[in-house]
């Protein structure tokens, strides 16, 4: 599997806040995006998932044959929000996703067994709501365990996590990568991943005149 993106840009409003962006990716590898707050880090993994536009370029995931696979069907968005209920139980919303996610085919881990996995054993029963913000950030991670999907779309994951969490995360993305996984993480701190590639958005933005419909190349964004 493969996923190149080609001279993508992104807008928000009336700003293009990052153009000319470009990369492939390939099984088993990671891409950590990085750039200072509000570069479009979260622009474009949001881009990526299919969740916003792409204001020019494509996103495109193929299989070994060069086959196009929905990005929709394949990957995982994990943003910074946890995607949880607060008042239900942390069990029952794995299971909701779980059954989302892949109702037809569950191919993840069990729901209890996602909950070891990201190191809660026994806060299943427990509303969402009552975690702490680090263990609501583990149990956001235990969501990608319950249904397999090979790419990996994580704005700022260990957020919030701890030294041993932030290694445990680590662990679940090598993992990942071992099976022939990817993932495409913006952060701002180190991921603790042995192998990375790297893409620095640099947080320049170009300025859309609106009235005349030109751009107002004020400034290069490289990526
Ligand atoms: N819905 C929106 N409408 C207009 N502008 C937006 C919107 N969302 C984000 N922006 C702007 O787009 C730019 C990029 O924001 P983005 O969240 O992608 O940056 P980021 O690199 O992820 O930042 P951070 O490191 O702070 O998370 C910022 O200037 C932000 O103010």
């Amino acid at each position: 599997m493969q996923a190149k993106a080609t001279n993508l840009r992104g807008r928000r409003g009336d700003s293009v806040v990052f153009s000319a962006v470009g990369f492939t990716l390939q099984s088993g590898r990671a891409l950590v995006v990085t750039g200072p707050n509000g570069a479009g880090k979260s622009t474009l993994l949001r881009v990526l998932a299919g969740l916003l536009g792409a204001d020019e370029g494509s996103f495109r995931l193929t299989d070994a044959a060069g086959i196009d696979l929905p990005v929709a069907r394949e990957a995982h968005y994990l943003g910074h929000a946890n995607a949880m209920k607060r008042e239900l139980t942390v069990t029952e919303n794995l299971s909701f996703w779980r059954n989302f996610l892949a109702a037809d085919q569950p191919s993840g881990l069990s729901v209890d067994a996602a909950i070891d996995a990201v190191g809660l054993s026994g806060v299943g029963h427990l509303p969402f709501g009552y975690l702490s913000a680090g263990q609501k950030r583990r149990i956001a991670l235990a969501r990608l365990l319950v249904a397999r999907r090979p790419l990996w779309l994580l704005d700022e994951p260990t957020a919030a996590l701890d030294a041993k969490a932030d290694s445990m995360f680590a662990g679940l993305v090598t993992a990942h990568l071992e099976r022939g996984g990817m993932a495409i993480a913006a952060t701002h701190q180190p991921l603790g991943l042995e192998s990375v590639e790297t893409l620095r958005l640099d947080g320049v933005h170009h300025a859309v005149d609106s009235e005349h419909g030109t751009w107002d190349d004020r400034s290069e964004v490289r990526a």
